[in-house]
């Protein structure tokens, strides 16, 4: 059964020029779909360099390792080192690690296995490296598989480099189907988080004429209904719910990969969550799923976004004339967004967190998020940005 019927659709209904500008020639969603990686990769490269870490070399790269069959000359697994707290990040450190690594070995390729952070770590070495990579997933909890943009951490501050988007991507629905469940909530978490990230763009667009693009926005949009529809299914975390988790955020990434940019998928639902996982770090604390925290984001932010509608926030006086002016249609969108209850029940469903307790984030720091996430991504123009800031000063 094939699980791309969406995402064939999406690829062959882009512009050929566009097509060619992402240079992504192979998409396989499927149970089994390591085995592909083996032809596709010894028939255009010579030296091939395995990025995983301890988990992701269990789950997976162990395996491809084997059937590759290559000698040492030609195969290299490089291991990215957990930091003094046992978190695998997408900081300096871990870039230099593989960009070194590479520089000794000289791959023709990198292989990423492992979910969104060793997918940014690969992408970014790729980008300073001038080679490609492949995408292996091995947990359905991000849609940054195939994005282009590397959201890292530079200097403790989190920080999306635009890069490069793979060459390849390979889901194999036997290991994504057996990743843990938070990661699979995690997954859902992050594509819940659409309904308001769209809902900025939006807003962003008609209040502070960001760049917009209907194509990526309707993409973006078909995966995130798609995915609320089939919630039951990717509850019982059988191979068809799987498979629609997993198709609806690699369609996503390539709303990002085509526009080039996030805004289709990260609106002030994402900057909460940056906002919060730059505190974790100053704090020395462990990570918490980028997903299970934007899903939550997405709650508040809805819950903000509803109560500024019924509140007539766009027609205070000290708010930006564009949005005085747009204030009609701009309620008419935010009476998409569905309400936090719905948002919390849809969530729930999945086994994700929908609270900040459940989550672990203290009530301090989701306080001051709300007042100062704008700021993790000043040039974008969110609802978020403009109640906090109203009228520029
Ligand atoms: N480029 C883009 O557009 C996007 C990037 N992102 C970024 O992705 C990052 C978060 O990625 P996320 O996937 O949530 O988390 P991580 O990649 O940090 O992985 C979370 C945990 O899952 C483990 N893991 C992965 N697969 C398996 C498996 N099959 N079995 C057991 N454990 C597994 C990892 O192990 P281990 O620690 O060993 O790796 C890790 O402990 C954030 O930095 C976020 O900003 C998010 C969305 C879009
Ligand atoms: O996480 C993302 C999409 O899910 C992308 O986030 P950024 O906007 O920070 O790059």
């Amino acid at each position: 059964m094939s699980y791309t019927a969406d995402i064939d659709s999406i690829m062959n209904g882009l512009a050929p020029e566009l097509r060619a500008s992402i240079g992504m020639d192979t998409i396989v969603v499927e149970a089994g779909a390591l085995k592909k990686v083996v032809p596709y990769v010894l028939q255009r490269y010579q030296h091939v360099m395995l990025v995983v870490d301890e988990h992701t070399y269990k789950v997976a790269g162990k395996k491809l390792e084997s059937e590759l069959n290559l000698d040492a000359r030609s195969l290299h697994t490089v291991f990215i080192s957990p930091n003094a707290i046992e978190d695998v990040v997408a900081d300096e450190q871990s870039i230099v690690e593989l960009v070194l690594a590479a520089k000794q070995f000289q791959p023709d390729i990198l292989i990423a296995l492992g979910s969104g952070t060793l997918h940014d770590i690969t992408r970014m070495a790729g980008f300073i490296l001038n080679l490609p990579f492949i995408s292996v997933p091995t947990a359905p909890s991000v849609d940054g598989f195939n994005s282009k943009g590397a959201p890292v951490i530079l200097r403790g501050e989190k920080k999306t480099i635009v890069s490069i988007g793979p060459v390849a991507v390979f889901a194999d629905l036997d290991i994504l189907r057996k990743a843990p469940r938070e990661l699979i909530a995690a997954g859902f978490g992050d594509i819940v988080g659409k309904f308001t990230s769209l809902f900025d763009w939006k807003f962003g667009q008609l209040t502070n004429q960001e760049p917009y693009m209907e194509q990526a926005y309707l993409i973006t949009k078909n995966a995130l209904d798609k995915c609320v529809k089939a919630a039951d299914l990717i509850e019982l975390g059988d191979q068809e719910g799987i498979a629609y988790l997993i198709s609806g955020l690699i369609e996503s990434g390539i709303a990002m990969l085509i526009f080039g940019k996030s805004h289709p998928a990260s609106g002030a639902e994402h900057h909460l969550s940056h906002y919060w996982e730059m505190d974790f770090i100053k704090q020395g604390r462990k990570q918490l799923l980028h997903g299970a925290k934007v899903g939550v984001a997405c709650t508040i932010i809805a819950e903000l976004y509803h109560r500024l509608a019924e509140e007539e926030f766009g027609l205070q006086s000290d708010v930006r004339e564009s949005v005085r002016v747009n204030w009609e249609e701009i309620k008419q969108h935010i009476a998409e967004i569905p309400s936090a209850a719905e948002l919390r029940a849809m969530i729930a469903k999945v086994g994700g967190p929908t609270t900040i307790e459940e989550l672990g984030v203290p009530s301090e720091l989701a306080e001051t998020a709300l007042k100062y996430a704008h700021l993790v991504r000043p040039e974008r123009y969110t609802l978020l940005h403009a109640y906090n800031t109203k009228v520029e000063q």
